[in-house]
Formats: structure tokens, sequence, C-alpha cells
């Protein structure tokens, strides 16, 4: 398992590409997509206890951008187990040095990378294939009425999507600015 930055947007302090390193034999491969020592000793305190998927039938898909702000904040690994996503984080953090910044990689059933976002980001993705299936692991329990958002295009964050979505909810498309 190696821990990578991820490779658009702003260099953060935090957020991590995990890559499991696979054992690879005649009939395919076997590789540990998460392990709480493992992940420890690349430096990420993290310990999910939820495991929840959303499908995505067509491509460019949006989702985001979410968090839960103050205590109800959650720590996020995210995968793809079928076809790919574009996986956006951006730092909310208060004091942050790189406070509205953003940062992405690209998650992929082919290259089982995952995507660790801590609490305090906002988060959201594209997809980029159809039939695509987002796992996540969050760390705390879903209790409903915590959840809020800021719109995938405020300009406070100039995210670089890397085509223009096709279909967003109707929570997510009508967020209001950051201000
Ligand atoms: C997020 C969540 C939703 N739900 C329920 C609430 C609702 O009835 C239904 C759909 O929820 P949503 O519309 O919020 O799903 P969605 O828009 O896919 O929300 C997700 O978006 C991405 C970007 C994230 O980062 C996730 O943490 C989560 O916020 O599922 C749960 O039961 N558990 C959960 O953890």
């Amino acid at each position: 398992m190696e821990r990578r930055l991820p490779e658009f947007g702003s260099t953060i302090d935090g957020p991590a590409v995990i890559v499991p390193t696979p054992h690879e034999d005649e009939r395919g491969l076997f590789a540990r997509l998460f392990c709480p020592n493992e992940v420890a000793d690349l430096g990420i305190a993290f310990q999910p206890v939820q495991t929840s998927v959303s499908r995505n039938p067509m491509r460019r898909t949006l989702r985001g951008m979410h968090y839960q702000p103050g205590e109800w904040a959650e720590g996020k690994l995210i995968r793809a187990a079928r076809g790919s996503i574009y996986d956006v984080a951006v730092d909310l953090r208060d004091g942050s040095p790189t406070y509205l910044k953003w940062c992405a990689t690209i998650l992929s059933a082919d290259n089982l990378a995952s995507f660790y976002i801590p609490r305090g980001f906002l988060h959201g993705f594209l997809t980029l294939e159809p039939d695509t299936d987002v796992v996540y692991e969050i760390d705390r329990m879903f209790e409903r009425g915590h959840g809020a958002g800021f719109r995938w295009n405020d300009p406070a964050f100039s995210i670089n999507w890397p085509e223009a979505p096709s279909l967003i909810g109707e929570r997510d498309r009508n967020y209001t600015d950051f201000s």
C-alpha cells in the first residue's frame, strides 16, 4: 500500500490517494484495499464505521459538493468499485493555509485507488463512465439533517472539472454561492 498526492489541483496537507500493492498470478490479482494498521503507517488516522455505495447509471453525473459542518464532520475513504470518477475535495478547515483550495484524483475499478478525504473538506465527484458505483467508508454514523453543501461550479473554489456535468440532482444544482 502506498500514499500519493492527488494529481490535480493544489497540494493540500491531509487528503491522500491510497494505492494497494496487488498480488498477481494466472488467475488475476488480490489486493488489500483498506487496513487500519497499514493506513496508520501511512500517517492517516481513519477509523471507518459505515460503508455506503452510490450507483450512477450515467456518464457525467455530478454529486456534490457536500460536507457536514462542525462536530458532524465526516472523514471519508472513497473508491470506484465499477466505472470511474473524477473525485474532488475542497479544504474548508478554518485557519488552514490552503483554505478554499481544491485537489482531485481519478478513481476507477481498474486503478484500485482510494481517496482519503479528512474531516473538514467538501467532497464531490463527476462520473467519467456510465454504470459507475462509488463506495464510501465513513468515520461517523449517518444521522439525517446535518448535511450541507456548495455548488460544484462555485467561483470561490474554481474547480477545474474535466467535462461539464449532464446530470445533477436538484438540491446540488441549487446550492447558494459560498461567501
Ligand atoms: C449520505 C447518506 C445518505 N443517506 C440517505 C439520505 C437520502 O434519503 C438518500 C440519498 O442521499 P443523498 O442525496 O444525500 O446522496 P448523495 O447526494 O450521493 O450524497 C453523497 O454525496 C457525496 C458527494 C458524498 O460525499 C457523500 O458523503 C454524500 O453526501 O440516502 C443515508 O441513508 N446514509 C448516508 O450516509
